[in-house]
């Protein structure tokens, strides 16, 4: 299906995800020929989810942290939202683990703590994912983590601690006071899910799993799991005081942030230092300027003034992240 909005801005290529009324294709950004994942949205199926989009457009713009996928441009038409999102290529970390059994501690270490960095950060904004699980946790080309929320997460009104009822996310993943109905806190169920992926990372299978779903919630509800030999004490410790079935009981982020078997072999607590928004970068500025003839100052007037989600701020932030990446910022003539 060919897209008039994207002619000329994006070339389209495979189908890289669907889920819901969303569907994400991988695209080249034709300005700079980086890749981006587009995450294409269709009016009519998201009905009365319309007004959740603009949420989730919302959030992502105040989203800037190093491992949270970064959002580059939105095209509304009046059929469709178009989300352009920074590509992964890394896919999912769920293949990752998978293709690898299970991860050493040190490397569940690694991949943890990007984890708990961004919903710490997420934690900050007053913002509770709800659905953290593998499938929505990528990996960039350096094999960092990306969280992302491919559902849509919920920014309730008045603050992460105002007590949720919606219920969304997958039991596997579910906190027992979330499968119970019961009022719950955003901050609490993510730390519980957090736990989930923690086990997912040192056991390569998951703590509560079941065909049935009754037997599923039943697990969950007795909070019981299986301790494989080749975990260390402190990751038995770590789990424990996640999957803890009384909310009250569990880990804080706050104390998972500073947590013995979390700061092991590094030197410092996790700690969210998260992107601030433009810093003006010449050699970014001066190459649109040989792409599209303005000079520099004009074209670093319009970005500031922008709405930052239009196709000069994307191009903008996929040169200055080829420039972090150290690659060299010279554009293809055919571009
Ligand atoms: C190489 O093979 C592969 C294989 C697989 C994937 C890739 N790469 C690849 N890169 C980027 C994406 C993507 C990123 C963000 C969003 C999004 O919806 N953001 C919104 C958002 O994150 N809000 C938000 C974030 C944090 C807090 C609150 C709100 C949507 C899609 C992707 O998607 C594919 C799906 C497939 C089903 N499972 C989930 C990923 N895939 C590559």
């Amino acid at each position: 299906v060919r897209y008039a909005a994207l002619k000329g801005l994006y070339d389209l290529e495979k189908t890289i995800g669907s889920g819901g009324f969303a569907k994400v294709k991988l695209a080249t950004h034709i300005a700079t020929g980086e890749k981006v994942a587009i995450k294409i949205m269709d009016k009519i199926s998201l009905g009365d989810d319309l007004p959740r989009v603009k949420l989730e457009v919302q959030a992502l713009k105040t989203l800037l942290h190093q491992h949270i996928c970064r959002l580059y441009q939105v095209i509304e038409t009046d059929g469709h939202y178009f989300m352009v999102i920074e590509y992964c290529s890394g896919g999912e970390l769920f293949d990752h683990i998978v293709e690898k059994n299970r991860l050493s501690e040190t490397e569940s270490r690694k991949f943890f703590r990007q984890i708990v960095s961004a919903v710490a950060y997420l934690h900050s904004l007053g913002y509770a994912h709800r659905d953290l699980k593998p499938e929505n946790v990528l990996l960039d080309r350096e094999e960092n983590l990306k969280l992302i929320d491919f559902g849509l997460c919920a920014k309730p009104k008045n603050g992460i601690d105002s007590h949720l009822q919606t219920s969304c996310g997958s039991p596997t993943y579910a906190a027992p006071e979330l499968i119970l109905g019961k009022k719950y806190l955003g901050s609490e169920v993510d730390i519980w899910s957090m736990g989930v992926l923690l086990y997912a990372l040192l056991c390569g299978f998951l703590p509560f799993d079941d065909n049935s779903i009754e037997n599923l919630y039943r697990k969950i509800l007795s909070g019981k799991y299986a301790e494989p030999s080749w975990l260390s004490t402190s990751s038995k410790r770590l789990i424990r005081a996640m999957l803890q079935i009384d909310p009250k009981k569990r880990i804080t982020i706050q104390e998972l942030c500073n947590h013995p078997w979390i700061t092991a072999g590094f030197l410092n607590p996790v700690s969210f230092v998260h992107k601030t928004n433009f810093e003006k970068d010449d050699d970014v500025l001066s190459t649109m300027s040989a792409i599209c003839g303005e000079h520099a100052s004009d074209i670093w007037r319009k970005l500031v003034k922008s709405d930052r989600t239009d196709y000069r701020t994307a191009t903008y932030l996929l040169l200055l992240d080829r420039k972090l990446r150290g690659l060299s910022l010279r554009i293809s003539s055919s571009a």
